[in-house]
C-alpha cells in the first residue's frame, strides 16, 4: 500500500532541505508531514568548490531546489508554500511567483484551475548584499536539446571559436550523439526525478506540463559555477516569447521558460544575487523558428542524419518512436514545414523518411499549426504567421505545390488570408532583444 496520501487534499507543500555531496544535489519536498520526495542531479567528476565561488554556489543551489520543486508542487497546488531554514527576500518569491504562475499556465489551463492569487512563495527576507564577481573563466556552456536550434548555436559559437562545452541534462542517447557531433568538449549532468512522483501520478494527483528549460536552466547554473564557466547560453528563439493562447486576460505559453521574460528575470537575479559575472542568455533569442530553420540548413549538414525535434524521443517514462521522427506530433509538423523552404525536397524527405505535407491524415495537425480553426498545438512550435507563410512560400513553388496539404492551402485557406502578410522575408530579420554579451557577439553575426 502507498505511503503517500492524495496531494490534492494537502494544506502545504514543504521545500524541506537541499544538500550537495559527492557531486550530487540532493533536493528534498514534502506534502505536510508526508513521506519526502527526493529529486537527484549527479554532476560527473565534480570538482571541490573553490572557496571565491562558495557563496554563489549555495546562492545557486538553494535557487536549483527552489525551481525544481515545481514538478512536485503541480501534484497538489496546495494553499500553503513553505521554505524550510531560509525566508525568501522579495527578488527571490517575485521570480519563484511569476515562474510558477506563468511556467504552470497550460497546466492550469487544461486541468481547469486557476493558479492566480493561489501561488504565494513566502518573503519578508532581508535582501542580500549585490553578488559580486566570482572569477568565472571565459567559457560557456551551451545546452543540447538534440534538436535543430542547439545545432545552430553551437555552430554559431564554433564559428568564433569561443570555448565551449556541450552539455545536456539527462540520459537521452540521441543527444549525447548530437552532442559528441559537435567536436565540442561534453557534458552530461545525471536528474533523477523523485520515484515518489510517478507513485502520486498514478494515484490520480495532478498532472501537465512544467516549465523544463527553467529546470535546466537552474541546473546549469549550479554546472557553470562548479565547473568554473562564465556564461549559459541556450538556443531559444524569438517566436518561444508568443502565447500559445489567451484565457481570461491570461496569457499561456507552453514555452514560458523559454521566452525572454523568464531569460531576462534569470539573467537579472543570477546578477544580483548568484554572481555578477555568470551571464545567462539565448543566441537565439533575435531570430524567428524560420530564421532558426534557415540557418540550420544552411550549417545543419553534418547533423542530419542524427538530430530530432521530435518530443517523443525524450519521455522519460511514456514510449519513444520507433525512429528519431514519430511523423504525427506538433514539432514533427513543424519542423518539417519551416525546413522545407530552405531545403531540397529530397533531401527533407530523406531525414523525415516521408512526405508530412502530401499526407491528408495529418490535415487537422497542419491547420493548428496555421491557427486555422485551431490554436496553435500545446508543444515548441513558431507563430501561427510564420507557418503560414512558410506553407505560402511552398504554394509558389513547382515541387511541393501538388502536393495534398498544399493544394488543401490553396484551395481553402489562402483565399481567406491576406496576401501581403504571407512573405517569408520579414521573418528571416533578426529583431534587437537578446542578452548576449560581448564576448559572444561574434555569434550573433555569424547568424545574421
Ligand atoms: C518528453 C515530453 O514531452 N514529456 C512531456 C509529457 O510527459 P509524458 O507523460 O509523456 O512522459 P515523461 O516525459 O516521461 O514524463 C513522465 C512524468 O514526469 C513528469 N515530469 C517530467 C519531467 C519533469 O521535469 N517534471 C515532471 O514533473 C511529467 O509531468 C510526467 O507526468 O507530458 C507531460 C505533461 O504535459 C510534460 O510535463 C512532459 O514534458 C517534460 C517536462 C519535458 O521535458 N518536456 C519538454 C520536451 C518540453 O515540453 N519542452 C518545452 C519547453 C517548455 C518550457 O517552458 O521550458 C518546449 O520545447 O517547448
Ligand atoms: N536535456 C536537455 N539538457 C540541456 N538543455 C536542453 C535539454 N533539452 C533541451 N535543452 C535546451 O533547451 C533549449 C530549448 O530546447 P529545444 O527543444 O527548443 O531545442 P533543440 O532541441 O535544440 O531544438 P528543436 O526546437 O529542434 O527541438 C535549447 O537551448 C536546448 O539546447
Amino acid at each position: 500500500m502507498s505511503s503517500f496520501a492524495d496531494p490534492r487534499n494537502a494544506a502545504s507543500f514543504r521545500f524541506v532541505r537541499h544538500g550537495f555531496a559527492d557531486g550530487v544535489a540532493e533536493l528534498v519536498y514534502a506534502f505536510d508531514d508526508g513521506p519526502e520526495l527526493i529529486e537527484r542531479v549527479t554532476f560527473p567528476g565534480a570538482p571541490t568548490v573553490p572557496a571565491e565561488r562558495a557563496g554563489a554556489f549555495e546562492a545557486a543551489l538553494r535557487l536549483l531546489h527552489l525551481v525544481a520543486g515545481v514538478s512536485y508542487y503541480k501534484a497538489g497546488i496546495p494553499e500553503r508554500i513553505v521554505v524550510e531554514g531560509w525566508t525568501p527576500d522579495e527578488d527571490t518569491a517575485t521570480l519563484l511567483d511569476s515562474l510558477y504562475l506563468h511556467g504552470l499556465a497550460e497546466f492550469a489551463y487544461r486541468n481547469r484551475l486557476d493558479l492566480r492569487g493561489r501561488v504565494r512563495f513566502p518573503t519578508g527576507g532581508t535582501r542580500p548584499a549585490r553578488a559580486g564577481a566570482i572569477g568565472l573563466p571565459q567559457r560557456s556552456l551551451v545546452p543540447i536539446g538534440g534538436g535543430k536550434d542547439s545545432v545552430v548555436a553551437v555552430e554559431a559559437i564554433k564559428s568564433i571559436g569561443a570555448e565551449a562545452t556541450a552539455v545536456w541534462v539527462g540520459n537521452s542517447p540521441l543527444i549525447a550523439t548530437c552532442a559528441e557531433r559537435t567536436g565540442l568538449t561534453t557534458l552530461n549532468i545525471a536528474r533523477e526525478l523523485a520515484p515518489g512522483l510517478f507513485e502520486l501520478n498514478r494515484m490520480g494527483a495532478w498532472n501537465g506540463h512544467i516549465p523544463v528549460t527553467a529546470v535546466n536552466s537552474a541546473i546549469l547554473v549550479l554546472a557553470a559555477i562548479l565547473y568554473g564557466y562564465d556564461s549559459i547560453v541556450f538556443a531559444n528563439e524569438r517566436s518561444a516569447s508568443v502565447a500559445t493562447l489567451e484565457y481570461e486576460g491570461q496569457e499561456v505559453n507552453h514555452q514560458w521558460s523559454k521566452g525572454f521574460g523568464f531569460e531576462k528575470s534569470l539573467h537579472d537575479y543570477l546578477h544580483g544575487h548568484v554572481a555578477s559575472d555568470l551571464d545567462y542568455c539565448s543566441l537565439l533569442r533575435p531570430y524567428s523558428e524560420l530564421a532558426v530553420t534557415s540557418a540550420f540548413a544552411r550549417l545543419g549538414a553534418p547533423y542530419f542524419e542524427v538530430f530530432s525535434s521530435c518530443n517523443r524521443n525524450f519521455r522519460i517514462l511514456g514510449p519513444k518512436p520507433a525512429d528519431r521522427w514519430c511523423g504525427q506530433c506538433p514539432k514533427c509538423h513543424f519542423v518539417f514545414l519551416a525546413l522545407a523552404p530552405f531545403m531540397p525536397k529530397q533531401r527533407l524527405l530523406s531525414i523525415f523518411g516521408r512526405n508530412l505535407l502530401d499526407d491528408e491524415s495529418q490535415v487537422a495537425g497542419f491547420d493548428a499549426l496555421l491557427e486555422f480553426q485551431d490554436h496553435k498545438p500545446f508543444e515548441c512550435v513558431g507563430e501561427g504567421a510564420e507557418a503560414r507563410a512558410a506553407m505560402h512560400a511552398l504554394s509558389q513553388r513547382p515541387d511541393w505545390r501538388e502536393d495534398a496539404l498544399i493544394v488543401r492551402f490553396r484551395r481553402e485557406i489562402l483565399p481567406q488570408l491576406d496576401v501581403a502578410e504571407l512573405a517569408l522575408e520579414p521573418w528571416l530579420e533578426p529583431g534587437a532583444s537578446h542578452l548576449v554579451p560581448q564576448r559572444l557577439s561574434g555569434a550573433l553575426d555569424a547568424l545574421g
